[in-house]
């Protein structure tokens, strides 16, 4: 049985803890909350998963691997930690590494802890065939976010525009992964994972577009390279705690947490 760290408890995190209910593999035994959360989570988790210790860090015993599902700050604050002591990790806030010398900070933690971060795919699909298709070389990724406006509430999307007011599409955003993945850590992290499977972020087109006429996340992938072209969309279901995230997003975190427990993976 792996013993599992969950960074955040929010609407990804607390749907891990459910689906995780009763595994045969993985156990989560502790909830890492910032201090002013603490309160709040215990008493979540009192009937979701009584038993789990809540606490501020990643206890430095006890857990076999940790999953992030909080934001940003959280890899800096909690993943390298983890990673220098040997504890694999697993991380969803993907965006993060658009930060300077973030993705090579995880690298270092990595081989000093002797383990390994996984990046998760998240509410994107294809990742798996975009970093193939970089092993032949790639001419060009393009990906496209478009999402309901009340998604983009609390974003730099707000500055200059009334969200509710909108009848059409409208383009918030559009230039390079890294800068997408800074300006909207929420909302972005797909761009970034998308990004970094493959031409990088710097290299990688994003638009990102508030939408009145849809109701899904809505993820485009358009690229093209040696091995031919591919176009990828997704019309994904927003969790109903936050109409930023995407279901796909937790189903994918349970799928890279199985797999670390599992005999025969895919
Ligand atoms: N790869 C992908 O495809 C996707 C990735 N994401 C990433 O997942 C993150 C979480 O998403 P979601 O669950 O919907 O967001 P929520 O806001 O619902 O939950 C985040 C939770 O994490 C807590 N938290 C924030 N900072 C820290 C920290 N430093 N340490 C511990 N806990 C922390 C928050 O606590 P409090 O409320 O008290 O601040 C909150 O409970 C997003 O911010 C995004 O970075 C999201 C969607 C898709
Ligand atoms: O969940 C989604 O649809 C995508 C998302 O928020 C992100 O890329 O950060």
């Amino acid at each position: 049985m792996l013993r599992v760290a969950l960074i955040g408890c929010g609407a990804i995190g607390s749907s891990v803890i459910e689906l995780l209910k009763g595994d045969a593999g993985l156990a989560v035994v502790a909830v890492v909350t910032p201090a002013e959360g603490v309160a709040a989570a215990q008493a979540a988790l009192q009937k979701l998963a009584p038993g789990v210790q809540v606490c501020t860090g990643v206890p430095e015993s006890g857990v076999d691997l940790v999953v992030e599902t909080a934001g940003h700050a959280a890899i800096e604050e909690h993943v390298l930690p983890a990673l220098r002591r040997g504890t694999p990790c697993v991380v969803a806030s993907v965006g993060a590494l658009s930060a300077p010398g973030l993705a090579e900070k995880l690298e270092i933690a990595a081989i000093t802890g002797g383990t390994q971060v996984q990046l998760i795919a998240g509410a994107i699909g294809a990742i798996d065939a975009l970093a193939a298709a970089r092993i032949g070389g790639l001419d060009s990724v393009r990906y496209t976010g478009r999402k309901p406006p009340r998604a983009w509430k609390g974003t730099p999307a707000e500055q200059g525009r009334d969200l509710d007011a909108l009848t059409a599409e409208c383009v918030i955003f559009e230039g390079s992964a890294r800068e997408a993945a800074a300006l909207y850590p929420k909302n972005a992290n797909v761009a970034a994972t998308v990004s970094l499977a493959g031409l990088g972020l710097d290299r990688t087109l994003v638009r990102l577009i508030a939408d009145p006429t849809v109701a899904e996340n809505v993820h485009t992938v358009e690229a093209e390279g040696a091995f031919g072209s591919f176009e990828l969309s997704m019309r994904n279901k927003p969790l109903a705690a936050n109409p930023k995230t995407s279901a796909l997003t937790v189903y994918s975190a349970v799928r890279a947490l199985r797999n670390r427990a599992a005999a025969l993976a895919i």
